[in-house]
């Protein structure tokens, strides 16, 4: 059994325009230990996957489905078991250090706070923590460092001080959304670094949102491609980088600069009103009657579970996928 499980996972927002589907029917394994990349152009419902998993949506939002993290179904954890699960099993590593960590509080008290809350550890042996963290980190100075504020740090420092406070729980999940966005290449490379240090020496696994599939590319041990709120495509991350079978992969990296600047013709459909059929049918060149008809199942094509009647271009639609297979094939 993975470490977390999601089966047929669907995020409604009540809004006053009206219903918006942003997670449709997802699946996903995250097995102890591995990375995985969520991709997909912006507004197709990264975010709010990761942010159900944790169950930190706004009350407008109904969530169906199950979220199996370790055997136990988060969507049915009271209150006393949820504070629990984010405070010493699933971590959120937040994106921009500027606005993530407090400007007059020291690095030491917030990184040493996580522990003398969740894990109530005394003060000062959860400051020894604060710099042994640091020292992992490989911050250099860290007995310096901790009795420092924010600004005091180079942006690199202050990811590092980021990623030391996420950690403290001693998580076995982190969620990680966006953590390169908006980054220059010095700084995305150092917390590209932070990022697999985690993963590798912590042993935890990791959901990795990014739009940047270089930084997918270099981390991740699988890839799920979201489009529209569903999963199109999801496998080792080798096969789904190099070798897409979904036209919407396809397209993905085709749009990249080293690939020609190629970009998907059209728009994702609004979440408000999703076409019939396949959701990227619109947009695809493969694209036939039976698409805009019924939605594809998920299968397995080329070892990586696809959400299309072509995608192996034989011309002959594909067979549903058994749900026992699901399980197997299951990344
Ligand atoms: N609180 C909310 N109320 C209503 N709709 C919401 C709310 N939060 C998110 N959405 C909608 O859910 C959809 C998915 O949003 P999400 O933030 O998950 O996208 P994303 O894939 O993370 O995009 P990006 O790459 O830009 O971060 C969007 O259409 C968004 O407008
Ligand atoms: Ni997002």
């Amino acid at each position: 059994m993975a470490l977390l499980s999601i089966r047929n996972l669907t995020t409604v927002f009540h809004a006053e325009e009206g219903e918006i589907k942003a997670c449709d029917q997802v699946s996903m394994d995250i097995p102890a230990g591995k990375t995985i990349g969520l991709i997909g152009e912006t507004g197709c419902g990264k975010s709010v996957l990761g942010m159900s998993i944790l169950r930190l949506l706004p009350r407008n939002a109904v969530i169906r489905g199950e979220i199996y993290y370790k055997d136990q179904d988060v969507l049915k954890m009271n209150g006393d078991q949820l504070k629990r699960l984010r405070g010493n099993e699933i971590a959120l590593l937040p994106q921009s250090p500027s606005t993530s960590l407090n400007p007059v509080l020291k690095i030491g008290f917030q990184i040493a706070e996580g522990l003398h809350l969740h894990r109530k550890t005394k003060w000062e042996q959860a400051w020894e923590k604060a710099v042994e963290m640091l020292d992992f980190l490989k911050l250099p100075e860290p007995e310096k460092r901790v009795q420092e504020y924010p600004h005091q740090l180079s942006g690199g420092m202050k990811q590092r001080a980021l990623a030391a406070a996420s950690i403290t729980g001693n998580p076995s999940l982190l969620i990680a959304d966006e953590p390169t966005k908006g980054l220059d290449a010095v700084l995305r490379a150092q917390v590209v670094g932070v990022l697999r240090q985690l993963a590798r020496e912590t042993g935890a696994a990791m959901l990795l949102i990014t739009h940047d599939l270089k930084v997918a590319a270099s981390l991740c041990d699988q890839i799920a491609v979201m489009y529209a709120g569903e999963i199109l495509e999801q496998g080792a991350a080798e096969q789904v980088l190099k070798d897409p079978v979904h036209p919407y992969t396809k397209g993905l990296l085709a749009s990249l600069p080293e690939h020609g600047l190629h970009p998907i013709p059209g728009y994702s459909p609004s979440l408000l009103d999703v076409p019939a059929g396949c959701k990227f049918h619109q947009r695809c060149s493969l694209a036939r009657d039976l698409c805009a008809e019924k939605c594809p199942p998920l299968q397995v094509i080329n070892g990586v579970q696809v959400r299309c009647f072509f995608g192996d271009q034989s011309g002959e639609p594909q067979q549903e996928l058994h749900n026992r297979d699901l399980q197997e094939a299951a990344v």
